[in-house]
């Protein structure tokens, strides 16, 4: 059983508010790119994690990886003991980098064990299993087109998506999601006002234009690296919008298709971890 974890890409991020636990509230468009991890699952004694990937090497399979706390989760709301289970992570997204690898992986391991242990939670208790394990699980756990509120709980569908293409690009400096957090500065966003579609690429990016990732300023004051690659992703031929995703450092750029994204992605730096292709629109 092999179940796909891709990356999550927040096409704006409004931080509109700050609660007493000191977690920030969010309004965000969030879609989810071609590229991903992927997780196997098959038969063991107890539950074991291995590593491999391209971006493997970042990780260790410790009790406190992602995919492992998920599978803990999902065996206690189980309440009855299960058989093992020998798990496997193709690592190729870049680690703590806001498009949310870690927790598309979380959401893919609870979605597999689902199955595998044929426990049919549903979607309401696995929602629930996947918040505990971090703000962007339970939005990786659909792993399709939503709106984000609440400090990401709160699931809205997106307004319907034209078909686009998208490059990913990490400058390869890990940003922890707190410390950009604890660095913002400033009023807090209104909500987006969003249409309910948009008919092609150029105008998605043009309705995007006036919303904001208001985490970029913190990003970029701990890592001025970021300012570099949003400069190249708007210098590549047919970007039509470039912003940071998430708490960074990976920023994305908008291209009219799959195409032009992947052709552009390969003209950005050798030393940068990059990729361009389809977004999952849903189409
Ligand atoms: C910023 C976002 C936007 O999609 O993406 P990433 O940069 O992580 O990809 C997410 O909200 C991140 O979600 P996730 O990475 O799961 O965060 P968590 O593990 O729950 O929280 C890590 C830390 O980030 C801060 N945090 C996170 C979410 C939120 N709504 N408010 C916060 O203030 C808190 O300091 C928290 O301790
Ligand atoms: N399977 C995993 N993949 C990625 N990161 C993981 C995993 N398990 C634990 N982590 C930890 O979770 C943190 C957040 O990782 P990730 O989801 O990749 O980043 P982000 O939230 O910035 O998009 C990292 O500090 C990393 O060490």
């Amino acid at each position: 059983m092999i179940e796909d974890a891709p990356a999550k890409v927040n096409l704006h991020l409004h931080v509109t508010g700050r609660r007493a636990d000191g977690y920030h509230r969010l309004d965000s468009l969030v879609v989810f790119a071609g590229a991903s991890d992927s997780l196997r699952v098959g038969p063991g004694e107890g539950v074991t994690l291995g590593l491999g990937g391209p971006e493997g090497g970042a990780l260790a399979a410790e009790p406190d990886n992602l995919v492992l706390r998920a599978a803990r989760r999902l065996a206690e709301a189980a309440g009855r003991p299960l058989p093992g289970a020998a798990l496997h992570l193709e690592k190729r997204l870049p680690v703590a980098s806001g498009i949310g690898g870690g927790s598309a992986d979380a959401a893919a391991a609870l979605r597999a064990l689902d199955r595998f242990w044929g426990l049919g939670l549903g979607a309401a208790r696995l929602e629930g299993i996947a918040l505990g394990l971090g703000a962007d699980v339970p939005v990786c756990l659909a792993s399709r087109p939503a709106l984000m509120g609440g400090v990401g709980e709160v699931l809205s569908p997106a307004p319907r998506l034209p078909a686009f293409g998208m490059v990913l690009a990490n400058p390869r400096v890990a940003l922890p999601t707190p410390a950009v957090f604890a660095g913002r500065q400033g009023a807090f966003s209104p909500p987006a006002s969003l249409p309910a579609s948009w008919p092609d690429a150029a105008s998605l990016a043009e309705g995007l234009r006036g919303l904001r990732n208001d985490l970029e300023p913190p990003a970029i004051a701990l890592c001025p690296p970021v300012a570099a690659v949003l400069d190249a992703l708007d210098a590549l031929p047919g970007t039509l919008l470039a912003r940071m995703s998430g708490s960074g450092a990976t920023c994305f750029a908008l291209f009219r298709d799959a195409a032009a994204a992947a052709r552009a992605a390969a003209l950005l730096p050798a030393a940068w971890w990059r990729w361009g292709g389809a977004a999952r629109t849903g189409d």
